[in-house]
């Protein structure tokens, strides 16, 4: 295309998209004119008026997501038609509501994500626009069929996306999906599908853009029962939270595998040995003897004294009653009252039996049915009695359980656990017990204590309702681009449309699903996979029983003891051969140049697994430097100030000891524009994954990596490049 071609095409594309976002204001201001008329009520049914309300404040997000970004490419089919893609659809409501822009999810936009010189899909061409606020600042265009272009995509967006500095947390990627990535989000499998891929090579970026895509296609059930999303850490969690909500998606629930369980929220670690044991699915023994072992005997005979006689609850009739409540099938706490009921009726009969000797015939059909009936409201009413059996079956909830096991060596042994269990602060959570209390309630039954906390936290909730109605409301009249502004009279009809959501438990999804242990997802994505135990899985296929999961990892990076070897063994345990492996191969967060210092330590410890490729390289060594341990002090610190004044995100990754430092553990899943790893050779010394947490210090940056080292700098780093750092060497990637 000559320069003026081109030109002249831009032109008409500003024109173009200029128009798309008049299009979106116009819809804007109507739908925000709906929603105020749906809060008045006008022409709904008081019963409709809700629903109508909800969908049109849906409405509003979906058209507030698109405020920049709104459009970012162009798609020519070879039949003429052409078809812009963007962050949401619109239509041309005059001309047979023919498309405008089409989202981005859309079926008709796959092609935008897949055509290749190699199989262009009927496409002609595609362009990218490069676009700032509302603005299309240019645009790139790959023509399709012609000699020479059935290679790559040459993608200048792609490079821009992947080169600019990172800011705060992550960025949703809908204008750069690439081909491998764009065929798992769409991918229609409705069981588990297991994505793994390097470091960098978007797995965590694929996942969320899947739940978007899900969200879009089955709206229904997944908007009804949410989808849970597992990162690493809070820190994590926090990185990729707004990814969704750009792109228009609320429903989600994210958590730790440490805040799976009502209530609590563990961070704490067991050391390596204890978090193999609690991982693995052998533990499910040792919690079945533990209920059993609080199913007791009395090791003497306890007297219990009524009125008139003296009764024996000796070891004979708890072992009995035990049988009997055992034999009912129900969970400990449900089986207590069998218990107490069979003691109760065998102690009743030895009363009388006591009381009668003598007088009173064994097959008396009048007097001793009196006595029983008698002897059995005594027995129940006995507070003496009640103690007892409350120590030999006692009501147990999880937390109970558990650390009245950890803290004695004596119920370990008898549940036959590894004495390594044994801990002092028997109730400080570590992430690993997780899923332990998880499987207790399902060995105890309902805890009843819980269940009331929840309600408490409800009524709080339906409370707090009325007044985050008027916030919302108070927050859309700040804004001054859209007549969001609503009268006092609507404000009114908020009020009382608050009083009719809490009647029918209006709380948000992640509120609900935090609330109830029984809450089942509609999909769950699990990211860092291979960081799960066995046990940590079985809480998982509890939350989602139709198994519909996005399971993204890397086992080269694997770092806890119990963590997965390889996905089968995870996995078809549950879903037998039905699940589905990808695999992501390029890497858009690390420059080559960086990438070929970690492949070089990836081939030292799992010489079978490849490398992913770097999608750029930028010219800029990462480099190593012998210092003092003195000296690394005050280099980091350096460190620290120069990037300080640089934009993008930076980070000190080195072993406990190293001021200013944060574990490789802490960092995974995230990125800094400039890393600097310090002694190396202590972190690999760090137990049998530190070649793993090494692998993940050097592969979080996305333009500049050094390494301080006082000690030895490892073999597998010999690479770097140890003359004197110049200032060129922060120079960003280019
Ligand atoms: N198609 C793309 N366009 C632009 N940026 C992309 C694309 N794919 C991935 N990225 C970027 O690459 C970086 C790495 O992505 P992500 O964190 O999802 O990788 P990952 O495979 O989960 O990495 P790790 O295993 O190290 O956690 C992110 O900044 C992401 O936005």
């Amino acid at each position: 295309m000559s320069n003026q071609g081109y030109d002249e095409e831009l032109r008409s594309e500003r024109q173009y998209v200029a128009s798309l976002y008049g299009r979106l204001d116009t819809e804007r201001v109507r739908v925000s004119e709906a929603y105020a008329g749906a809060l008045r009520g006008e022409g709904f049914a008081l019963s409709d008026r809700e629903v109508s309300v909800g969908a049109k404040a849906r409405e509003m997000a979906r058209l507030k997501v698109a405020d920049e970004g709104l459009c970012f490419g162009r798609l020519d089919a070879l039949s003429g038609e052409r078809s812009y893609v963007g962050r949401i659809g619109l239509f041309d409501e005059e001309n047979d509501y023919e498309p405008l822009v089409l989202d981005w999810r859309a079926p008709a936009s796959r092609a935008f994500y897949c055509a290749t010189g190699a199989s262009p899909e009927g496409m002609a061409r595609r362009r990218q626009f490069r676009t700032l606020g509302r603005e299309v600042l240019d645009f790139t265009d790959e023509v399709f069929g012609r000699p020479g272009t059935a290679g790559e995509r040459g993608d200048v967006a792609l490079l821009a996306a992947v080169n600019a500095p990172r800011g705060e947390g992550m960025r949703d990627i809908v204008a750069t999906i690439q081909a491998e990535q764009d065929e798992i989000i769409r991918l229609d499998h409705p069981g588990v599908v297991v994505v793994e891929g390097g470091p960098g090579t978007g797995k965590t970026a694929v996942a969320l853009h899947r739940v978007a895509y899900l969200l879009y296609t089955k709206r229904e059930r997944m908007e009804r029962r949410g989808v849970l999303v597992v990162g690493p850490s809070s820190g994590f969690l926090d990185h990729i939270g707004r990814v969704l909500p750009s792109l228009g998606e609320t429903s989600a629930v994210f958590a730790t595998p440490g805040d799976l369980v009502a209530g609590l929220r563990a961070e704490r670690e067991d050391p390596p040995a204890v978090q193999r044991i609690k991982g693995s699915l052998a533990i499910l023994d040792v919690l079945a003897a533990a209920v059993a072992d609080r199913q007791e005997l009395p090791a003497e005979p306890e007297s219990i004294e009524l009125d008139d006689v003296t009764v024996p609850l000796d070891a004979g009739i708890a072992a009995a009653a035990r049988e009997v409540a055992r034999e009912s099938g129900l969970l400990h706490n449900e089986a207590k009252a069998v218990f107490e009921r069979t003691v109760i009726a065998a102690l009743a009969v030895r009363a009388v039996d006591r009381i009668g000797a003598g007088w009173l015939p064994e097959d008396d059909r009048h007097t001793r049915p009196e006595m029983l009936e008698h002897a059995r409201r005594d027995l129940e009413a006995s507070e003496e009695l009640g103690a007892v059996l409350d120590r030999l079956w006692p009501s147990l909830t999880p937390q109970r359980l558990l650390a009245d096991l950890y803290a004695s060596p004596e119920r370990l042994q008898a549940a036959g656990a590894d004495p390594a269990l044994f801990r002092e602060d028997a109730d400080a959570w570590t992430v690993s017990d997780v899923p332990l209390l998880d499987e207790a309630v399902e060995l105890l039954g309902r805890d009843r204590t819980a269940e009331r906390r929840a309600e408490e936290r409800r009524r709080l909730a339906r409370k707090e309702y009325a007044e985050r109605v008027l916030e919302i409301v108070e927050v859309e009249d700040d804004h001054d681009d859209y007549e969001f502004a609503l009268r006092p009279t609507d404000v009114l009809m908020a009020e009382e449309l608050a009083d009719r959501f809490a009647e029918r438990d209006e709380r948000d999804l992640a509120e609900r699903a935090a609330a109830d242990r029984e809450w089942t997802y509609g999909h769950v994505v699990v990211d860092e996979a291979q960081e799960l135990s066995e046990m940590d899985w079985r809480v998982l296929m509890r939350r989602c029983p139709s198994r519909s999961f996005t399971v993204v990892g890397d086992l080269a990076q694997r770092r806890s003891p119990s963590g997965a070897r390889s996905w089968d063994a995870m996995l078809s345990r549950y879903v037998a051969d039905r699940w589905v492996y990808r695999k992501l191969t390029v890497n858009y967060r690390t420059p080559s140049e960086i990438m070929a210092v970690a492949a070089s330590l990836l081939a030292s410890f799992a010489p079978d697994v490849v490398p992913p490729e770097s999608v750029r390289s930028c010219g800029i060594r990462p480099w190593a430097r012998r210092l003092s341990e003195v000296d690394i002090e005050d280099a980091v610190a350096e460190f620290v100030r120069e990037e300080a004044g640089r934009e993008g995100t930076s980070v000190v990754i080195g072993p406990p000891g190293v001021p200013g430092a944060i574990a490789p553990s802490a960092t995974k899943g995230l990125e800094y524009d400039a890393v600097l790893v310090v002694e190396p050779e202590r972190i690999l010394a760090e137990g049998p994954s530190g070649e793993a947490e090494l692998y993940v210090a050097l592969t979080r940056a996305t333009q500049r990596l050094g390494v301080l080292y006082s000690g030895v700098l490892p073999k597998v780093l010999r690479g770097l490049d140890s003359g004197r750092r110049t200032p060129d060497a922060y120079l960003h990637c280019v």
